[in-house]
């Protein structure tokens, strides 16, 4: 109606102003779409380079972290050394005496930052792979503090529940290395992992393994203890340890019975690799003598003795011995809280029980490994 009062110049000019503003509009929204697809698209393509997709997303805590992907990369040498550091739950320096070892943990960080910038990501030539709750993360954390050490901090679990994500996916997660310097990883349940074995074998033959024991029967009260602590509802120990107490009838199909037959897990590691490939860490001397312990993984590994006495303390409130703060640093490095935990209160008759039922495997055991580990 209203066009009809316009003259025609007027309506000329509506008709231009109209034209005018809706190409404008399609211009802008034809930018808006092409310059936001671009960026999304670019983001996606960083991220897939950055960080594939975790099949498992979700279900594995620690590889949807960080080491799931190719991160590892841009973690610097220093942010791994502040991160163990973080990992220290003790903070009573008074009794941490004075520093020691800085030569060594100078050498750590100018190899570590040598390695980031020159080093190659590496398959591990030596593996952490047992027992679960034998005091494998101590270690790790103790030999790691080799210059010549790089270790992956998380447990990759590869040879048992990723192996299908393959060896480009397991080298990825390494540290980067120098030629001269061993790359280590530490994931407890391959000892007990059937396939375990034969898939380390066929990546390499000459893979050394550490092996870190201690008493089945404190080892298993150690294992309820954890799992009691996620899950409080379970049954108890002894109703899941026996089939028949009163028969002294024990249930070997229980992880944390069946984990502690070790001469029964060791045999089928034997089919694949030499006694000589394999190093076994008493558990309990790694409490009392750490420095003795790591001495002999440090030639185990073909390493310098540097690790010693020097860099270790007993930490009164932690009850363990622990690593002496570094000099660039205010904090003594302890194992974290589920490390070294009060165990469940456990019947002393289940104790001796369980200590009959362990015998002649770790008779076998002390056998066949040339070491008696006094559990009996
Ligand atoms: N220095 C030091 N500090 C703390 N804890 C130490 C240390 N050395 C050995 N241990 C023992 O390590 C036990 C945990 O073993 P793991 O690290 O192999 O456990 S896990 O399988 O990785 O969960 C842990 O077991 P629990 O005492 O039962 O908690 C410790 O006894």
């Amino acid at each position: 109606m209203a066009h009809r009062f316009l003259s025609p110049t007027n309506r000329f000019s509506a008709r231009f102003a109209f034209i005018f503003t809706v190409s404008l509009s399609c211009t802008y929204l034809c930018y808006s779409i092409i310059f936001c697809r671009s960026t999304i698209m670019t983001n996606q393509g960083y991220d897939e380079k950055r960080c594939p997709p975790s099949r498992n997303a979700g279900g594995k805590k620690l590889l949807g972290k960080l080491e799931d992907c190719a991160l590892l990369d841009a973690r610097s040498a220093l942010e791994e050394s502040r991160d163990r550091r973080g990992s220290s739950d003790v903070r009573d320096q008074s009794k941490t005496p004075a520093s020691s070892g800085s030569h060594s943990t100078e050498l750590k960080l100018k190899n570590m930052s040598v390695a980031q910038r020159y080093g190659n990501k590496k398959l591990p030539n030596a593996l952490i792979v047992g027992v679960k709750k034998g005091g494998t993360r101590a270690v790790l954390e103790f030999i790691r503090i080799h210059p010549d050490v790089r270790a992956l901090g998380t447990e990759p679990h590869f040879f048992d529940r990723n192996y299908d994500r393959g060896l480009d996916w397991y080298r990825g997660l390494m540290p980067r290395t120098l030629d001269s310097q061993i790359t280590l990883e530490k994931t407890p349940s391959y000892f007990v992992t059937r396939e375990a074995p034969r898939r380390i074998s066929s990546m390499s033959h000459e893979t050394k393994l550490i092996i870190v024991v201690r008493n089945p029967v404190t080892r298993a009260i150690s294992d309820y203890t954890q799992t009691l602590s996620k899950k409080p509802d379970i049954p108890t120990f002894e109703e899941l340890a026996f089939k028949n107490r009163s028969l002294g009838l024990v249930d070997t199909s229980w992880n944390a019975i069946r984990i502690g037959m070790y001469i029964l897990h060791l045999e089928n590691w034997l089919q694949y690799f030499r006694l000589s490939q394999m190093h076994f860490v008493s558990g309990e001397r790694l409490i009392t003598d750490p420095a003795g312990e790591m001495g002999r993984v440090q030639d185990f590994l073909g390493l310098k003795r540097i690790i010693t006495d020097k860099h270790f303390y007993f930490n009164r409130t932690k009850g363990f011995p622990c690593l002496k703060k570094p000099e660039s640093s205010s904090q003594p490095r302890c194992l974290g809280k589920s490390k070294g935990r009060t165990h469940v209160q456990i019947d002393q008759e289940v104790i001796e029980q369980l200590r009959e039922f362990y015998r002649p495997f770790n008779v076998k055991f002390y056998e066949t490994v040339g070491q008696d580990f006094r559990w009996d």
